[in-house]
């Protein structure tokens, strides 16, 4: 990140200003950690360089800043909405294989990486949230089971929004999504990475007031 704090003066950030903080990422961090709210608006999101846009939201659809790279170019947004509508458009666009890769990458529920640490900072924030850090060991190998078998059987993870479920709706929609049809099947998943990308795009970008009353 190469925002110096002369750059990030010039930003508008709400809440108390973190001069001393450099760049806008680990600012970003700092007022999630801290609670502070600390968003962009979407003219600032305009006037990032590409490589400041890809740290900011790179991870936004989990494991691949190629895709933020790739909207980058699409500026200047009109609004949040117009940025999340490149993101799906980008995502749309994709042959079955791009869209099976995005699925790829994305980390077991409750597996290995939430075990080992080695989450991405939102998705370790999204599985806690859904209380899936403190499982009991039953419920861990039940998980496990189920997400063996879910892989075995479509070749991709299984993929659901954490902050939008809980460990005991996770479970069920686990056994329900395995009788899929696999074609439909990787649609939803798909569309489960998207509303996870709304949640982690609008913790970033401040949302703009509706005209309509
Ligand atoms: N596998 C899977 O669904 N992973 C994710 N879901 C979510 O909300 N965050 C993730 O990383």
């Amino acid at each position: 990140m190469n925002v110096d704090a002369r750059t990030m003066s010039e930003y508008y950030i709400i809440g108390p200003p973190l001069r001393s903080v450099h760049g806008l990422q680990l600012l970003v961090t700092l007022c999630r950690q801290t609670g502070q709210q600390c968003s962009m608006d979407i003219a600032l999101v305009n006037s990032l360089p590409y490589d400041d846009f890809v740290d900011v939201f790179g991870n936004v659809v989990e494991r691949c800043p190629i895709i933020a790279a790739a909207v980058w170019s699409g500026r200047p947004f009109s609004s949040t909405a117009d940025l999340e509508a490149s993101i799906y458009e980008f995502i749309d666009a994709l042959p079955e294989s791009g869209k099976e890769g995005i699925l790829r990458v994305h980390p077991d529920l409750a597996g290995r990486d939430l075990q080992g640490g080695t989450l991405t900072q939102e998705s370790r924030e999204e599985q806690g949230q859904a209380g899936l850090d403190t499982l009991t060991a039953a419920e861990v190998s039940r998980m496990a089971r189920l997400n063996t078998e879910y892989k075995r059987h479509f070749g991709f993870p299984f993929v659901i929004c954490a902050r939008m479920n809980n460990k005991a709706t996770i479970l069920q929609q686990l056994e329900e999504r395995l009788g899929n049809e696999c074609t439909r099947e990787k649609m939803h998943a798909i569309d489960e990475v998207k509303k996870i990308c709304r949640l982690r795009l609008h913790a970033l970008v401040v949302q703009e007031r509706s005209n309509k009353l």
